[in-house]
């Protein structure tokens, strides 16, 4: 190791050099290095087996290796009793079962023993960590509980205070949002994220690649036994790297709502398909999107891979939709925020819907904003209408809102978000629509309309 003196820079938390781990004649994990910057919230990504639960075990010790070298904090690891190495890294592991019958308290409490000799009391020191990890973790209305009691969540729940408790340096977490529900995983990962604000470092490995880019502030890439690639999430999530070694279709994008690089794996047939696109048409099949708000941005991004020729509008600038449109490169039509759909941009729709081979109806709001849009829809030969929501839970609802939308829903194809794809595929290979196809959907309701406020004369 280069022990450099003049070297000015923090000493990283964490130093792997040359880590080799190996069960019987399978090697595991061969030549990584990698180093860890205290402060970092890193996630641990890469496909089943890569290795990371057994890279996090030898980071807390419990799995020695057989060739390498890991520090943290300026101490190696292996060389230490689990006492030792457990004043320095804490886990959350991901089977969090504990083997008796403890009440929750008792738990929390034994993050505290690497801290404490067989003479030493219970300290204020240790009680004030215990009340801090079981806040921080929204676990205090378990304490009395036996954790045998609890769902997988909540338990996962006390073993992050546990480790909370033990105050250690560096944390880790194996699949940490596995077994919780949505809210719990993002204030877990919130959680997590805090501390590594007040100086604590973290790893993670994170199946959900979303989560990971948007919490983690590096991701490490983990693949056939080596590390392929360590930095930020918008530098190691690119559809390449997904398809070397997750073996995925993705598409990679911005989310629209929080910024942050988004994957979304593509169907198989997406992939076929797009092959298809480029290899038997003279020209790509048209589908125009009827967006705003968000409601359309996965649709563009999957269509588009899909290898349609896509055209959206007309949308608001600014729109989040407007953005995925861009990014894309696709025939985006814009009118000013606020602004309506002026006849010159009514006309633009009315052609591109003239000339596409099917129209996708998003889950839009329903309103002034989007109604030319939505009647402009109604001439399309075929329709795509999705419904993730009830047209009754949208904005803006309105009589004449409910004469549009009926019109359109009586002659499309209405199917949840995740359909769309081959719903418009159906539509464009000319497949009908039967009203069998129709009637999970429901019909629309003809209880009175909310007016909203914006809604137009009719
Ligand atoms: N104790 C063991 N004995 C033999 N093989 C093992 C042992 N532990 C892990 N392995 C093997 O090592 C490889 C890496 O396992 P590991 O659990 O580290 O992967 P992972 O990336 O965490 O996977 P996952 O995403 O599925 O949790 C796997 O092929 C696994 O079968």
């Amino acid at each position: 190791m280069n022990d450099d003196a003049s070297n000015t820079r923090d000493d990283p938390l964490v130093r792997i050099d040359g880590l080799r781990v190996a069960f019987g004649e399978t090697t595991v994990l061969d030549g990584i290095n990698a180093t860890i910057e205290p402060g970092t919230f890193v996630g641990l990504v890469g496909p089943n087996g890569a290795g990371k639960t057994t890279l996090l075990r030898t980071l807390n010790g419990t799995q020695a290796p057989e060739a390498g070298t890991v520090d943290v904090a300026g101490e190696r690891i292996p060389a230490l009793d689990s006492k030792a190495a457990s004043r320095l890294v804490a886990t959350v592991p991901q089977d969090t079962a504990v083997a008796f019958e403890f009440d929750v308290r008792q738990v929390v409490e034994m993050g505290r023993n690497p801290h404490r000799s067989r003479f030493s009391g219970w300290s204020d020191a240790d009680e004030a960590a215990v009340e801090r990890a079981l806040d921080r973790t929204d676990t205090e209305q378990f304490v009395d509980r036996s954790v045998s009691t609890l769902s997988g969540g909540e338990r996962q729940r006390v073993v992050l205070a546990r480790a909370l408790a033990q105050e250690t340096p560096l944390l880790l977490l194996d699949e940490p949002t596995a077994s919780l529900d949505i809210n719990h995983q993002v204030r877990t990962l919130e959680l997590v994220r805090d501390l590594v604000r007040q100086g604590k470092t973290a790893v993670a490995a994170i199946h959900d690649l979303n989560l990971a880019a948007h919490y983690c502030d590096e991701l490490l890439l983990l693949a056939g036994g080596e590390i392929r690639a360590q930095g930020s999430p918008e530098s190691i999530l690119t559809e390449t790297a997904l398809q070397e070694a997750f073996d995925a279709n993705a598409v990679v994008s911005q989310h629209p709502v929080t910024g942050s690089v988004y994957v979304t794996a593509l169907p198989d047939e997406t992939a076929e398909r797009a092959q298809g696109q480029e290899t038997s048409r003279s020209r790509p099949e048209r589908v125009h999107v009827v967006g705003g708000g968000g409601t359309a941005a996965r649709h563009l991004y999957v269509l588009d891979a899909a290898g349609y020729d896509v055209s959206v509008g007309a949308l608001n600038e600014g729109d989040t939709d407007t953005e995925a449109a861009r990014s894309l490169a696709l025939d985006v039509e814009t009118v000013e925020p606020f602004a309506g759909v002026d006849p010159e941009s009514c006309a633009a729709v009315e052609r591109r819907i003239d000339a596409a081979d099917c129209v996708v109806v998003a889950d839009v709001e329903i309103g002034t904003g989007n109604l030319p849009n939505l009647r402009a829809a109604t001439a399309a030969d075929e329709v795509v209408l999705v419904e993730d929501r009830p047209f009754e839970e949208r904005n803006y609802v309105g009589p004449a809102a409910t004469e549009v939308y009926e019109s359109l829903r009586e002659r499309a194809r209405v199917v949840e978000s995740s359909d769309v794809l081959s719903a418009v595929t159906d539509a464009v290979d000319g497949s009908s629509v039967t009203d069998a196809d129709n009637a999970a959907g429901g019909s629309l309701s003809r209880r009175p309309a909310q007016p909203g406020p914006e809604e137009p004369d009719s």
